[in-house]
């Protein structure tokens, strides 16, 4: 049996990052082409912050396994591409069983949330709200607030990132876009298509198959 030290690290809260960890990646606006719906305001993102820092990961990740849990930081800057809230690219579990938790830390969020069936849920992320992402949840972060959204998080580490899954459908169902009065709401994205019979099954087939 593979045994692993114990670790302790720091989370950072007012630079939004993981202290004593073993992982990071940047993800720079160029990165988030085709996310937003408003391509110009989009383009003119990029001008003003072409090679600039959208969002940030550290973590700490202790093996590969899926009793093995990665911990880390999450840290997103506030905007909004036209009405539209920045947002984290968004994925399902490749091994769409493993769940995962959020920790908010500082700012204000929505974790958005999407079945395979297309169901949509919306949930607060703020300073002590721990959001529980249950298995085959796609699930993207939305920086709702007017500072850093620092959110610190826990996933088994065998769960892998599917990003296509988003891009197939079209991007997720709903947008989370600023209501007017300094708050959000969500509409409907008109480019959403549902996901096949087949598409659905084999997140689940898939799931059964990697356990
Ligand atoms: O991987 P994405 O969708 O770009 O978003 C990053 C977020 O998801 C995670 O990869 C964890 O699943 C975190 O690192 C972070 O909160
Ligand atoms: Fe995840």
């Amino acid at each position: 049996m593979e045994s692993h030290e114990p670790q302790s690290c720091d989370v950072v809260v007012s630079e939004g990052r993981l202290e004593g960890g073993n992982g990071h990646y940047q993800k720079l606006y160029d990165d988030l082409t085709g996310l937003y719906s408003d391509a110009a305001a989009f383009a003119r993102l990029i001008e003003e912050r072409r090679g600039t820092v959208a969002y940030e990961v550290t973590t700490y990740t202790p093996g590969k396994k899926v009793s093995d849990l990665i911990m880390g930081v999450t840290r997103m800057a506030p905007g909004k591409v036209g009405d539209e809230y920045f947002l984290t690219r968004g994925h399902i579990h490749a091994n769409g069983d493993r769940p995962e938790i959020y920790y908010g830390q500082s700012g204000r969020g929505i974790m958005q949330l999407e079945s395979p069936e297309g169901e949509t849920r919306l949930i607060e992320v703020k300073p002590q709200s721990i959001c529980y992402v249950p298995p085959f949840w796609i699930h993207r972060s939305v920086n709702t607030g007017s500072e850093d959204l620092v959110m610190m998080f826990v996933y088994p580490a065998d769960s892998g990132q599917d990003y296509g899954i988003i891009e197939r459908s079209g991007g997720l169902r709903v947008r989370i876009v600023d209501d007017g009065m300094g708050g959000w709401t969500d509409v409907p994205n008109p480019g959403w298509r549902p996901r096949s019979d087949a598409e659905i099954a084999r997140i689940y087939e898939d799931a059964g198959a990697a356990t």
